[in-house]
């Protein structure tokens, strides 16, 4: 597994918005929004294309295109959909696939509600979006669940990581040969005795959505 985190003026700048508990939730989405749309930049860097001749009005032109099968974006809810757009914004012609996990707040164990996804995944490129790698349940579920299927090269796009989710996550995937990276706009600290991130920036699903209960 490769861990990449952005070093980044303008990712430091929104992450540490992002992270400021007076930010509301208005603010919060737009500052995910933007955030995502930098991280997607670094995300995607290996993102498979095929060779593509154009003519411009002067001459025939060499260049690429995104290769098919398209990748796949799969958010994971809830607060994964507050990367959506941002990460769209980047790869406009991606195909979207759902995923709706959530974590017991007790035992920390992260379960699967909702999922709407291809059931071949074979040759796919999947880009999963979710802003918070706490102890690592719900990332490495979700990516087993989509090697299962099929994915060959998987990307995971956070904001926040903790050093307790990455070695979880390694775990998780010991036994498999697909690549996995995560993205983040930083490594935080540690979790807390609650399994949040800390420092962080709190519940990521309450802040954009608010709270449920
Ligand atoms: O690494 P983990 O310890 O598994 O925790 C990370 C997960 O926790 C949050 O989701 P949550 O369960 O709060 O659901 P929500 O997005 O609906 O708020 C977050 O959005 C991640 O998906
Ligand atoms: O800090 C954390 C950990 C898990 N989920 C969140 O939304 N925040
Ligand atoms: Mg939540």
């Amino acid at each position: 597994m490769r861990i990449f985190v952005a070093d980044h003026p303008l990712v430091a700048h929104k992450l540490t918005a992002l992270r400021d508990e007076r930010t509301d939730s208005p603010t919060f989405r737009q500052l995910a929004d933007e955030l995502v749309t930098l991280l997607a930049y670094e995300a995607t860097r290996d993102v498979r294309t095929e060779p593509f001749t154009v003519r411009t009005p002067v001459a025939e032109a060499t260049g690429v295109k995104l290769a098919t099968p398209k990748p796949l974006v799969v958010p994971i809810l809830r607060a994964g959909l507050g990367m959506l757009e941002g990460m769209m914004r980047l790869l406009p012609t991606a195909e979207v696939g759902f995923l709706g996990m959530v974590r017991d707040e007790n035992t920390l164990t992260a379960s699967t509600y909702a999922q709407r996804l291809p059931d071949d995944l074979s040759g796919r490129q999947c880009y999963v979006l979710d802003p918070m790698l706490a102890t690592g349940g719900t990332l490495g579920a979700a990516a087993n669940f989509l090697i299962e299927r099929g994915a060959d090269h998987i990307t995971a796009i956070c904001l926040l990581a903790a050093p307790e989710g990455v070695a979880r996550l390694e775990q998780d995937l010991a036994d498999t040969s697909v690549p996995v990276t995560v993205v983040t706009a930083a490594m935080d600290e540690r979790l807390n005795e609650k399994g949040y991130i800390v420092p962080g920036l709190g519940d990521a699903g309450d802040r954009l959505y608010g709270v449920v209960d």
